[in-house]
């Protein structure tokens, strides 16, 4: 993808199945959004091929584009409507596009419900808080039942119990919907906690794709076996915790306590990973790994 003479995306390949959570992780100006856009077809990718339920994204119709929920990074309308007057005028937009298997729309008090606007649903959206207003951006996305959800940086501005309440309903969308969702974030807690698979975006190409966990292991196979004996504290890195706890605990027994091991976190792997893209130490690979089943 370039923008006037700048790569901003190169090679960029990836695949999501139906019913995956992936979260598209990177730094500012990774091209994020901009690879979120052209799936959207909101932007022309100046060269390869894109497909998107079936459809080349810039030629979607309308049928194809009522399958898809999308929720930008920012925007600020309709500040006069009350929330469930436009969630339900949104919702109408979708009822020629229901099925038996997908109802659509979902209702607008039970969307209310989903995203925790109750005490807000007559209020008018120009007098909600940031964080409401993101809600009802979540709220607006899932309207139609998508098949395929875009969130971009869903949770900005959300507070801790919103931004749980967020993670429960990006869940149960894709469990009980089978909602096939791409997100980007940059909370890479989020990431682990909501993604079957991450992909890292640097450098405008994917340089890692798999579950947090692989990518983990993969920029260090080494834990920290950490523990306590009569009172003192141990701490001991291996590559195999699971033979050194063992004889660990054949020599020690009973008084072996505080048992921990630990590995490199997601973070730890990112800055890794984004650390050797940008200092130029990369050698163009994608780290590609299994799938996480939830
Ligand atoms: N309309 C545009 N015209 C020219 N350059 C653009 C345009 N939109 C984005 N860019 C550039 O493309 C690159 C990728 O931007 P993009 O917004 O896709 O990144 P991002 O990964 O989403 O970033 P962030 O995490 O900051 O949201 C950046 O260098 C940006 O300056």
């Amino acid at each position: 993808m370039r923008y006037g003479s700048t790569d901003v995306l190169d090679g960029v390949s990836f695949t999501v199945s139906r019913g995956e959570v992936v979260t598209l992780l990177g730094p500012n100006g990774a091209g994020k959004t901009t690879t979120i856009e052209i799936l959207e077809g909101f932007r022309m990718c100046s060269a390869g091929v894109v497909r998107v339920l079936g459809a080349d994204p810039s030629r979607g119709d309308e049928h194809w584009r009522a399958q898809l929920g999308i929720v930008l990074q920012s925007w600020r309308d309709h500040g006069k409507w009350r929330v469930r007057d436009l969630l339900h005028h949104l919702g109408l937009y979708y009822v020629p596009y229901s099925t038996p298997s997908r109802r659509r729309p979902i209702p607008a008090d039970e969307l209310i419900d989903m995203v925790g606007l109750k005490e807000q649903s007559n209020q008018k959206i120009s007098k909600l808080s940031g964080g409401q207003r993101r809600r009802l951006d979540v709220a607006i996305g899932i309207v139609g039942r998508p098949e395929l959800l875009f969130l971009d940086e869903p949770t900005a501005g959300l507070d801790p119990h919103a931004r749980r309440e967020f993670h429960d309903l990006v869940h149960r969308l894709a469990d009980l919907d089978d909602t096939t969702i791409l997100l980007t974030t940059h909370d890479l807690h989020e990431a682990e906690k909501l993604a079957d698979r991450i992909l890292i975006l640097a450098g405008g190409r994917i340089v890692a794709d798999g579950s947090a966990d692989q990518l983990a292991r993969n920029v260090s196979n080494q834990a920290e076996v950490r523990w306590s004996r009569e009172g003192e504290f141990y701490v001991h890195p291996t590559d195999d915790a699971t033979a050194f706890v063992r004889e660990l605990l054949a020599q020690h027994g009973d008084k072996i306590g505080d048992l921990e091991v630990r590995r490199a976190s997601l973070e730890d792997t990112y800055m890794a990973m984004v650390h050797r893209i940008e200092t130029g130490h990369d050698n163009g690979a994608v780290t590609t790994l299994e799938r996480n089943p939830r």
